[in-house]
């Protein structure tokens, strides 16, 4: 029989460094691991000496540096090996559960990931359930203590019976009596089904169960065999002793090199450049495995180098993309969240309303014209009363009181005092002779500068507020105009000559009195579901990262490309719901124009939506905690907003924003929008489709960035 095949996992010369080249520091020194098939291999060792770095690297979560690994005959990750995948348990150290899941769905969430069908998660979960002690199947996971939250990870773990087991600590929390029946059903498959059981432990002398421990230190492995070898080697009662001894040798030894090699002391050194024969490393202690099942070394003698290939992996990332997804794999994920979703119906709510919240919010606040602007007015004509046929009364009755609201003053100054103190948007004065200057102007075409000055309206306004003093501004010269029609008019003279040489004929599209409304509406539309998928998005997915979700999916053997997909399968329903009232709120409540096709706009809105998701997914394979998350989502919501056109035309900024403006992921298709809900226009029109496109490849833009990312920063 190939001496190979009785290996289930073998590292060599592992090396390990966390961070970048610029700061990196070594976890893992120059390790050598062998272990048989069916046999528990316990891996000792102190906090922080790199434990739980090796297990990463032999399920296939984090790449070596340099050096091997061969797991179950394969690298973890080839095409069609099963590691990641069914053919491997893992447990990690953190909890990494559901919280609001039931034990049940807990263990029938992994069941479907592993494709194990009902009747087999079930009769496992009846076993596992008795077996491990847990309580009624129903309860939540977050109704559980520590102890009893572990044991279901290792439920989780053991469910699928996998060749092989990594438990990182699978004993913490729990009481003497259970751990004893956990190493003796570890003991029992490892012999019966050849399971090869790799576990740490705190518990250095419950590893006297296992057939081999190996104990490391500062990412070395000091010494690797059976343990009563061990203690007869080193004539010590117990491995904790052992361990003690290798410890002061290791440091003795340690100090002895200090002069020859880094100061920065042990936990910073570099990887050598040539690492040409492993025995001779002091790090490299000669694993005697064969005494356990009679077989020798396959790999013994090989003096090669194994670098960390960047071609090679780039390829396995590049791959990834072409292994077709598992519908079961989707199909377990997209029940999971569904089931997280069920678990939180507030919040569902929560997610439809928002929208709606914030376009209704948006209607009522912005682009309305201002009403009841106050205005001091100061009338000298009209301070004792007004006389017959005064024109100035005639004037101010032509404005709109709903628009301008006037409060008279008898003296000029105080009228002027008033505005200076805040409480008027500016001053309309009128001079006591204005009726008769009026009459001068229009009937003897006298244009004199007292005459004209004496007819005028003079407005003194706080311009501090554009959008108030150009409304007054407006509304006065609309109001005046009318009132010299009517002036001429019953002076029988032709009222036409007092309109301006331009006829504003029938718009080509909109109306003839253009909405704010209808411009920035379609904008914020879009922007407010682009927004709300970026946030939620990028949260879940930092969340799951964070406890440790995220990669036991990954070690269950589900690819990033299977993750994003049941993702956005399970927002798309909740993302139809969400637009649907967006777009009847808009439209039907506060009579947002949209001539064209709700379906374009819909759909257009929903790409949009995706387009956030998958900005969602780039920001959180970045992003390790909530507050990093938020800092980038936030601080891309008003970049994006400024510069994509939807609050201020893109005719308003300096000819370079007007050109960054084109690569925001938003402008072309707030432009489009635009067309489709004032136009009317359809596909064939190409700022149109154009927008669809550039949503369309920005979301696909993102999400293979993210994939790419997610991957490359195992
Ligand atoms: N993502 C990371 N980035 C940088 N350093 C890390 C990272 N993960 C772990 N380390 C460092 O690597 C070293 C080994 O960590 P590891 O978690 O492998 O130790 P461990 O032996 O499993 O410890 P414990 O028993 O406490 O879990 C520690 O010094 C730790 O600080």
């Amino acid at each position: 029989m190939n001496e190979s095949e009785d290996l289930a996992v073998s590292v060599i010369n592992a090396w390990k460094n966390y961070g970048h080249w610029w700061k990196s520091v070594t976890v893992l020194h120059n390790i050598n691991l062998h272990v048989p098939t069916g046999i528990i291999y316990g891996l000792l060792g102190p906090s922080g000496c790199g434990k739980t770095t090796l297990l990463r690297c032999i399920v296939g979560r984090l790449e070596l540096n340099r050096g091997e690994v061969i797991v179950l005959g394969k690298r973890p990750g080839s095409r069609g090996h099963e590691v990641p995948g069914r053919s491997v348990g893992f447990m990690p150290q953190e909890t990494a559960l559901y919280k609001n899941f039931s034990i049940s769905e807990m263990l029938h969430h992994f069941g479907r990931l592993h494709n194990m069908n009902r009747k087999d998660i079930l009769s496992r979960e009846e076993f596992l359930i008795s077996f491990l002690d847990l309580p009624s199947k129903s309860k939540n996971v977050s109704q559980l203590s520590g102890g009893q939250q572990r044991r279901v990870s290792l439920a989780c773990a053991l469910l699928q019976q996998p060749q092989l087991l990594i438990l990182d600590e699978p004993t913490v929390g729990v009481d003497p009596l259970l751990r004893e029946k956990i190493w003796s059903h570890l003991i029992n498959i490892s012999k019966t089904s050849k399971t090869t059981i790799i576990i740490t432990t705190h518990y250095i002398e419950e590893a006297r169960k296992a057939n081999c421990v190996g104990l490391m230190r500062s990412g070395r492995i000091l010494a690797e065999d059976e343990p009563s070898l061990l203690l007869n080697k080193y004539n010590q009662t117990s491995l904790e002793n052992v361990f003690l001894q290798l410890c002061y040798h290791d440091q003795d030894r340690f100090q002895e090199q200090i002069p020859i090699s880094n100061t920065d002391g042990d936990r910073q050194t570099n990887i050598p450049n040539d690492i040409d024969d492993r025995n001779s490393s002091p790090t490299s202690i000669h694993v005697s495995v064969n005494r356990i099942n009679g077989t020798h070394l396959p790999l013994d003698n090989q003096k090669r180098k194994f670098e960390k290939n960047p071609l090679r992996y780039a390829k396995r990332v590049v791959a990834d993309y072409f292994i077709l997804p598992h519908m079961h794999k989707i199909y377990a994920l997209m029940l999971k969240d569904l089931t997280v979703i069920k678990r939180s119906i507030g919040f569902l709510l929560f997610q439809f309303l928002i929208p709606v919240i914030q376009v209704a919010l948006f209607c009522l606040c912005i682009g309305r014209e201002p009403e009841h602007i106050p205005i001091a007015l100061y009338n000298s004509e009209a301070i004792n009363g007004f006389p017959t046929g005064n024109l100035s009364l005639q004037l101010l009755n032509k404005i709109n009181p709903d628009q301008i609201h006037f409060t008279s003053f008898n003296e000029f100054n105080k009228a002027m005092d008033a505005v200076k103190q805040g409480h008027y948007w500016g001053v309309a004065a009128i001079e006591f002779n204005f009726t008769q200057a009026i009459k001068n102007k229009l009937l003897a075409f006298q244009t004199d500068p007292a005459t004209l000055n004496a007819s005028s309206l003079h407005l003194y306004l706080d311009m501090t507020n554009q959008q108030v003093s150009l409304t007054i501004q407006s509304i006065i010269l609309n109001s005046t105009q009318l009132f010299l029609k009517e002036v001429l008019s019953s002076y029988k003279i032709d009222p036409s000559i007092a309109d301006p040489p331009v006829i504003i004929e029938n718009p080509v599209y909109g109306s003839i009195v253009p909405r704010f409304l209808n411009f920035a509406a379609p904008g914020m539309m879009i922007s407010i579901i682009f927004f709300l998928a970026i946030g939620l998005t990028a949260l879940m997915f930092v969340v799951e990262k964070k406890e440790g979700l995220l990669e036991r999916s990954w070690v269950a053997g589900v690819t990033t490309i299977e993750v994003m997909l049941a993702h956005i399968i399970i927002k798309f329903f909740i993302q139809f719901i969400q637009i649907m009232l967006l777009l009847t709120f808009a439209d039907f409540i506060f009579k947002v124009e949209i001539k064209g096709s709700i379906f374009l706009a819909m759909t257009l809105i929903f790409i949009q939506g995706i387009c956030g998701m998958s900005y969602g997914l780039l920001i959180s394979s970045v992003c390790e905690q909530e507050i990093e998350v938020m800092e980038v989502a936030l601080g891309s919501v008003f970049p994006i907003l400024l510069s994509s056109g939807i609050i201020w035309p893109l005719e308003g900024m300096p000819s370079i924003m007007r050109f960054l403006s084109n690569f925001t992921p938003l402008t072309h298709s707030v432009e489009a929008m635009r067309c489709i809900a004032s136009r009317n226009w359809t596909f064939g029109y190409f700022k149109v489709w154009f927008g669809f496109a550039n949503a369309g490849a920005w979301s696909l833009g993102f999400f293979v960035l993210a994939a790419i990312l997610f991957a490359l920063r195992k």
